[in-house]
């Protein structure tokens, strides 16, 4: 589904990560650890096609849905119109699923702009539903999210997992997913000479 080769990263124009390698299958999830500040965000951003990676390949991006930081929702459009919109770019057509999925059917037709941050949360991660896309790639899904809303969330992950998708995510609690892998990327920490030298000051 996604297989990630010898990747490397930077931010800002320094080197953040090199070497990593791994591959997801149908029905698998990884986890990224790693300290903050490690290049959880720029792998990620990387592997989701936001930033160009240094060198190595990525096989597999046309498969992924993002969820970054930003929950990525129209705060002017309705809850309703938000995943309408995301279900007509990716095709799908279909967002009941995805309202009840993420208890969003009673504020269906609020203004995105006035939920709060949970909820905004709710509806970003509602959004990976209607894309049809099989590999899920997010970064730090459940800030924001209450107890309730975070074991919402990892029921979408596994029934994701059952249905033969994948997911590859930052997160530094525990989402209850004894299935899922983990990788530490504390040991692919670049060395800065791994840029040029005068690169690392621009
Ligand atoms: N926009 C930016 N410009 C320059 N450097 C950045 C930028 N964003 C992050 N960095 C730096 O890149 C490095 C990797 O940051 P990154 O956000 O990938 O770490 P992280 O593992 O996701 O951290 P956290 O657990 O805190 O979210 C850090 O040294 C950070 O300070």
């Amino acid at each position: 589904m996604l297989t990630v080769s010898d990747l490397s990263v930077a931010r800002g124009g320094l080197p953040v990560l090199s070497g990593v390698s791994f591959a997801l299958q149908a029905g698998e999830a990884l986890i990224l650890r790693g300290p903050n500040g490690s290049g959880k965000t720029t792998l990620l951003r990387s592997i989701a096609g936001l930033q160009p990676p240094l060198s190595g390949t990525i096989e597999g991006t046309d498969r992924i849905a993002y969820a970054g930081h930003q929950d990525g929702i129209k705060t002017a459009l309705s809850v309703e119109e938000n995943l309408g919109f995301w279900a007509s770019v990716f095709g799908t057509g279909k967002i009941e699923a995805a309202l009840e999925g993420f208890d969003l059917l009673g504020l269906k037709s609020r203004l995105a702009g006035n939920l709060s941050a949970g909820q905004k949360r709710r509806l970003g991660l509602a959004r990976l539903l209607v894309t049809g896309r099989p590999v899920w790639v997010l970064d730090e899904p459940t800030v924001s999210l209450d107890a309730a809303s975070v074991a919402l969330f990892a029921g979408a992950v596994k029934t994701h997992l059952a249905g033969g998708g994948a997911a590859l995510m930052a997160t530094h609690i525990d989402l209850g997913l004894p299935e899922a892998r983990s990788l530490d990327v504390t040991p692919f920490k670049a060395r800065p000479e791994e840029l040029g030298a005068d690169e690392a000051f621009l």
